[in-house]
Parts: C-alpha cells; sequence; structure tokens
C-alpha cells in the first residue's frame, strides 16, 4: 500500500489549509511536519527539499511536491475531483483560481499593521466580485462543475466558512451559497474534518503569526 502524504508547513492555516481540505474530502490519511522551529525549516532548504525556498511542501507518491496550485492539481487529478475533461477541468480551474484569490486576502489580513481597510475590502469585494459568481452557477446544479464533486466545490466550502468568521452575515443574500454549504458540510469527510481535533486548523493567533514570521523570510506586502 502507498505511504500516506507528509505535508511540511507551519502549524496553521496559510496556504496548506486547502491542501488539507481536498486530501480529507478525497478520503485520504497524511501526516503532517509542523514546522516550528528555524532549525526545521532551514534543514528543508539544506535539503534541497524547497525548490523555491518555499512551503507548502507535500510528499506523495515519491515526490517532493511544491507550490500549492501544482500540489492541488495533483491530487485533484489522482482523486477524481478534476472534472471529467478539459472542458471542465478549465471551468474548474476558473472557479478555484478565484477563490483562491479571495482566501489569499482574508490569510493576509493578520499579517497587516491595519487589518481593519483589509477586511472592508474583502467584504466588499467577496459580496459584489467573488460571491454572485458562485451563487448564479449554483442555481440549480448541486455542484460547481460537471455535475460532480470537484476541486472547485471543496474551495468553496471552505472559503465561505472562512468568510462566515470575518462576517457571519456575509451570506445572508446568497441562499444556493448557503445550500450549497450545508450540503457539503453533511458529507462524512467534512464532518469530520470540521469536528474539534482533526487536522483542521484554527483561525491565526498570536503564536503562529510570530511563528511564521521568525521562522521564514515571508514576504509580506
Ligand atoms: N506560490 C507559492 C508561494 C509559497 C509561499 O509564499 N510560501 C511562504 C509561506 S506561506 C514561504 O515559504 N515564504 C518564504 C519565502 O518566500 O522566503 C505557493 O503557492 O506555494
Amino acid at each position: 500500500m502507498a505511504e500516506r502524504p507528509v505535508l511540511y508547513y507551519f502549524n496553521g492555516r496559510g496556504k496548506m489549509e486547502s491542501i488539507r481540505w481536498l486530501l480529507t474530502v478525497a478520503e485520504v490519511e497524511f501526516d503532517e511536519v509542523l514546522l516550528v522551529t528555524r532549525e526545521q525549516y532551514v534543514k528543508l532548504l539544506n535539503d534541497g527539499a524547497l525548490m523555491f525556498q518555499q512551503v507548502p511542501l507535500v510528499e506523495i507518491d515519491g515526490m517532493k511536491l511544491i507550490q500549492t496550485k501544482a500540489i492541488l492539481n495533483y491530487i485533484a487529478e489522482k482523486y477524481n475531483l478534476h472534472g471529467k475533461d478539459p472542458k471542465d477541468r478549465v471551468m474548474i480551474n476558473m472557479y478555484s483560481e478565484g477563490l483562491m484569490d479571495l482566501m489569499e486576502m482574508i490569510i493576509m489580513v493578520p499579517f497587516s499593521p491595519d487589518p481593519k481597510p483589509k477586511l472592508d475590502n474583502i467584504q466588499s469585494k467577496a459580496k459584489e466580485r467573488y460571491l454572485p459568481v458562485y451563487e448564479k452557477a449554483l442555481t440549480g446544479p448541486v455542484y460547481l462543475v460537471g455535475g460532480k464533486l470537484s476541486l472547485a466545490d471543496v474551495l468553496l466550502v471552505e472559503c465561505t466558512l472562512m468568510l462566515e468568521e470575518k462576517f457571519p452575515a456575509i451570506l445572508k443574500d446568497f441562499s444556493n451559497i448557503k445550500s450549497f454549504q450545508g450540503r457539503m458540510i453533511q458529507i462524512p469527510a467534512i464532518n469530520r474534518f470540521l469536528q474539534p481535533g482533526s487536522k483542521r486548523k484554527p483561525q491565526p493567533d498570536e503564536k503562529y503569526l510570530k511563528n511564521v514570521m521568525e521562522n521564514s523570510c515571508i514576504s509580506l506586502p
């Protein structure tokens, strides 16, 4: 039997969280090496495991994969969460890119010295630019693309939960998305992931932020 994937990242959500979500939905058990000291990070660098000196790093199928989107696409492909043909795939990728753009903005908020304007901007962009797209796509269909579960659906449920943590009423005018979210969180693997004690990471706290700042040369805006 194949070995379990190993995820190398800080002890928090960041760019790895979507990968944790996708593996969870694919029902793939994984292990994690949580980088809590500078030495761990430097060792990965010295070992040559980080092609661009960055994490996430995922060891899977005998490979050391980096670059979040490449990793997500590999997992989606492998576990049949990337559509049935190139036309499905390009739609899945378009929807996924939009969600990753939005989640990236949320991920960066706690690193800002002045989060309020950033949050206001995210809220209006979410309501005016992003959520209407998914609301329309879900008028009728159960899933975003091709009538079957895909990477885009997984990212959408992750993103809506992240948004609600910041803006609890944000889905008020997006009833299709809210229903979609309700269905998705009933999927047993997702339901388990949302329970305390799972590998889902909590919202970033001071300790996590300090860890990321100290242990990588992360470039901040
Ligand atoms: N495009 C890369 C960006 C990865 C990235 O920015 N990683 C950060 C941590 S979230 C990092 O390792 N920063 C260290 C550095 O850039 O020196 C991806 O999506 O995986």
